[in-house]
C-alpha cells in the first residue's frame, strides 16, 4: 500500500531530510513513526501524500507511482488517502458537519448521500450532537475528532496522521488512538507519527524509528 525504494529528499541548504529510505507497509497495517524533532517524519508524510516530491527514488502509494504522477492526477490520488495534520486545519467559518462533508462535496457526491455518510461518521467519532457547531466553539479533542472524521469520510485506503494526539491529555489521546485502531480494523492502512513513547509501547504495533533522515529501527 505504501512502498518507498531508495528515497532521498534534499531541501535547499542543502538539508538531507530523507536518506535512502526503503519501506513497505501492507494494506490494513497499523504503523507508528517515531523519531526526534527534525528526524524527517513530516517530510516522509509529505512524500506519501504528494504534498512534495522526492528528490530521487520511488514512492508508490495506493496504486499510484508518485515519482511520476502528473499534477492533474493528484486530486484523484488524494481521494484514496486521508491526512490528519498537526494543526487540524479545520475551516473556521464552516460547521463541523460542513468541515467533515468537504471531501464528499469535492468528489461531487449527491446531497442526500453526503448527509447520510456525514451523520454516520460523526456518530462513529462521538460528535453527532456537535454537527452544527463551529470549530472554535468545541474543545481541542473534539476538533481533533472532527479532523479524523474528515480524513476518513471517503473511506481512504491509507490514513496518515502527523502527531494526532500532540496537544491532548492522556485520556483523550487514548480515545483518539482507539478510534484510529477501529479505522484500521475496517481495512484502512494507518500510519501515525508520534512523540508519545509510552503510548507506542502500550499499543504494541509495528514501529518505525527515523533519525537524521534514516530508518534506524523497524519492529516488524
Ligand atoms: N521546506 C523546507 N526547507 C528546508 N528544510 C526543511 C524544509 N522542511 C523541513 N526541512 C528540514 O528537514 C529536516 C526534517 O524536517 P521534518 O519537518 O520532516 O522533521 P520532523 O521529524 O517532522 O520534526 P518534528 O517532530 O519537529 O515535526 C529538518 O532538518 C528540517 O529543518
Amino acid at each position: 500500500m505504501i512502498e518507498f525504494s531508495h528515497v532521498y529528499k534534499t531541501y535547499p541548504g542543502p538539508v538531507h531530510a530523507l536518506k535512502n529510505i526503503d519501506l513497505n507497509i501492507d494494506k490494513g497495517e497499523f504503523v507508528f513513526l517515531t523519531g526526534p524533532s527534525g528526524a524527517g517524519k513530516t517530510t516522509l508524510f509529505k512524500m506519501i501524500s504528494a504534498y512534495d516530491i522526492a528528490t530521487s527514488g520511488g514512492v508508490k502509494v495506493a496504486g499510484y507511482d508518485l515519482s511520476e504522477i502528473k499534477d492533474g492526477q493528484v486530486p484523484y490520488f488524494r481521494r484514496k488517502i486521508g491526512v490528519i495534520f498537526q494543526d487540524f486545519k479545520l475551516l473556521k467559518d464552516r460547521t463541523i458537519f460542513e468541515n467533515v462533508a468537504l471531501p464528499l462535496i469535492i468528489r461531487g457526491d449527491k446531497p442526500m448521500a453526503i448527509s447520510r455518510r456525514v451523520s454516520e461518521v460523526l456518530e462513529q467519532v462521538g460528535l453527532a450532537h456537535k454537527h452544527d457547531q463551529y470549530p472554535e466553539f468545541i474543545s481541542g479533542g473534539e476538533q481533533q475528532r472532527t479532523a479524523i472524521a474528515r480524513a476518513i469520510i471517503h473511506q481512504p485506503g491509507v490514513l496518515i496522521a502527523d502527531e494526532p494526539t500532540g496537544n491532548l491529555d492522556p485520556r483523550l489521546s487514548e480515545e483518539i488512538m482507539d478510534l484510529l485502531e477501529r479505522v484500521c480494523a475496517q481495512g484502512t492502512t494507518v500510519f501515525v507519527a508520534t512523540h508519545d513513547h509510552d503510548m507506542v509501547k502500550r499499543r504494541k504495533k509495528r514501529t518505525l524509528e527515523l533519525r537524521d533522515g534514516m530508518i534506524v529501527g523497524d519492529t516488524k
